[in-house]
């Protein structure tokens, strides 16, 4: 009998150590030779994962187009303090490891990933919300910024306009789709139809909570740390990690007059464009515009503005002039003006050189409108046609290149080789409201237009295909001089990184040796690495 206890309590004691092994090895590879073993050490222990399932899922994004980036781990921090301990932890090795924050993985080409590096899976703060520390969304107001709301850098803006309207309030600058993280729009620019008007995402901010390169945990604006103020603004995720930002907010609108009218000639609609924006007084809140081709501009996100019988409409027109232009405006309204609203906007379009016939209008809440992806959104997700890759191409083409682009690249490329599948879009705006000292490059002409090529596409294939036609437009812009810059770029190498950032590389550089000096932060970008 006690024989059998000794031997039974010997086997349990080998159990307990192996099964403590393997929960170890289970939360963490220790054959992986980028990250030491001492991590366990580490309070956030138990907030990474090497779990093959999170591994997977943390390398996936929107443009399905980078596979295979694997991270070592991914941590799910549930307040700031952990991201801290990760990158200090990183900063202090000889040989670091990178860490990339993930707000909501849309980007197009693994911008987010971490090669043998570590995820941060930024929503995993908003799990944790009840944690003090962390922000969420808290609406405030001072008598030098007015209405202002500290935002939490994994917040997603459909939910930031969801509690800023439960003031009455909302940001003033958006994006076309609402699911994207704050931190993930700011390090870009967050560019729609209204940064005509109130500027880009990053010019409609007071200031930022950042985590550097080195860990720290450095509060900046215009006038305190600056330069990673600016820096971090369109900053790619260079330089820190964005976890607060406090963004400008404005009354909100209760309803919009959303407005489409066709054009079947280039030049009648951007000089319209063109016009509308510049109205100062009294003026759109919106202005944009797409392309349609018989191939892609019915069966896109966009086209639920229009009932069936405009589509069939539409579609006659399309098959007669195999192009056409779709100008979009919106103008705020609430109880206040509700009376002379469509008098306003009529005197708005007056003289307008729309295809007469071809107007057509939509009374919307303000919600519907922001949130107007979302429904194409969800009718592409069940018809399986959204989670496919998305070769995309996003460009600032200067004003005075337009023209030529429109005749080279939408006409001669695009129309003539008939492989587009998405929206196309087409809108002027202004370089009155970006600040030269944020990082996000845009041409040097006053007004600039903002192309985006949204492909989706079938197949592995048909990607490949589309992906060889931006790669077309690219080097005809690049060989003629057409002086475009890319939005949510993307290069393959160093000398084209600093090509796109022109006079401004040298300070970007310094700003990447003063805030992430061991270059841990947002790999994927490919930039020093
Ligand atoms: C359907 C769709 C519609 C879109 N519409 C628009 C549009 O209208 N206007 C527009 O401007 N853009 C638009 N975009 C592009 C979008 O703004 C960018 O891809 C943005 O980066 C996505 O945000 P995300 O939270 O998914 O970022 P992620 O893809 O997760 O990350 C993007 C980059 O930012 C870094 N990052 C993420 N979070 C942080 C943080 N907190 N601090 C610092 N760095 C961080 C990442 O490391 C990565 O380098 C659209 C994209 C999609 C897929």
């Amino acid at each position: 009998m006690a024989k059998f206890f000794l031997s039974y309590g010997y086997n349990l004691i080998i159990f307990f150590i192996i099964s403590h092994l393997m929960s170890i090895l289970g939360k963490l590879n220790p054959w992986n030779p980028s990250i030491p073993y001492e991590i366990l050490s580490l309070n956030i222990s138990s907030k990474l994962s090497t779990n093959s399932h999170a591994i997977k899922e943390s390398s996936k994004d929107f443009g399905k187009i980078i596979q295979e980036i694997l991270p070592a781990a991914v941590l799910y921090p549930s307040c700031v303090n952990d991201i801290i301990d990760l990158i200090q932890f990183s900063h202090d090795l000889s040989v670091p490891f990178h860490v990339a924050a993930k707000g909501h993985g849309h980007s197009i080409r693994g911008q987010a990933m971490a090669k043998n590096g570590v995820i941060v899976e930024m929503s995993s703060l908003n799990n944790n919300i009840n944690n003090n520390e962390n922000c969420g969304v808290r609406v405030s107001w001072d008598s030098g910024l007015g209405f202002y709301a500290d935002v939490g850098g994994e917040q997603l803006w459909i939910d930031v306009l969801r509690s800023t309207l439960e003031y009455g309030l909302a940001p003033v600058s958006w994006t076309d789709y609402l699911y994207l993280t704050v931190g993930g729009t700011l390090s870009n620019a967050g560019i729609s139809g209204q940064t005509f008007r109130y500027g880009p995402q990053i010019s409609n901010v007071h200031e930022m909570d950042v985590i550097t390169g080195k860990g720290e945990l450095v509060t900046c604006s215009k006038d305190m740390n600056s330069e990673l103020f600016f820096g971090v603004l369109g900053g790619l995720g260079q330089f820190g990690i964005i976890t607060r930002a406090r963004i400008v907010l404005d009354k909100a609108p209760t309803r919009v007059k959303w407005v489409r009218m066709l054009y079947d000639d280039f030049s009648k609609f951007t000089k319209d464009q063109e016009h509308l924006i510049s109205i100062h007084h009294n003026g759109l809140d919106y202005v944009e515009g797409s392309l349609m081709m018989e191939q892609s501009s019915l069966n896109n996100w966009r086209s639920s503005f229009f009932s069936p019988s405009n589509q069939t409409e539409i579609a006659s027109l399309l098959s007669k002039n195999k192009i056409m232009y779709c100008l979009e405006i919106v103008k705020y309204y609430d109880d206040q003006n509700a009376n002379t609203i469509d008098e306003e906007l009529k005197k708005l379009v007056k003289g307008l050189k729309y295809l007469g016939g071809f107007m057509f209008k939509k009374d919307v809440s303000f919600v519907e409108f922001l949130n107007r992806v979302r429904s194409g959104e969800l009718e592409l997700q069940s018809k399986g046609k959204w989670d496919v890759p998305h070769p995309w191409l996003n460009l600032f083409v200067p004003k005075s290149s337009i023209m030529h682009f429109h005749a080279a690249v939408f006409v001669d490329i695009i129309l003539r080789q008939n492989k587009t599948a998405g929206p196309i879009l087409v809108y002027p705006t202004s370089r009155k409201r970006w600040d030269d000292r944020m990082s996000t490059m845009i041409p040097e002409e006053e007004t600039f237009y903002c192309v985006g090529l949204l492909h989706s596409s079938s197949g592995y294939k048909e990607c490949k295909i589309l992906d060889n036609q931006n790669e077309e437009i690219l080097n005809y812009c690049d060989k003629v001089g057409l002086n475009i810059k890319q939005y949510l770029p993307h290069y393959k190498t160093k000398e084209d990184w600093i090509k796109h950032f022109g006079k401004k590389w040298n300070i970007f550089q310094q700003r990447k040796d003063l805030f992430d000096p061991k270059m841990i932060l947002s790999p994927g970008q490919r930039i020093f690495n």
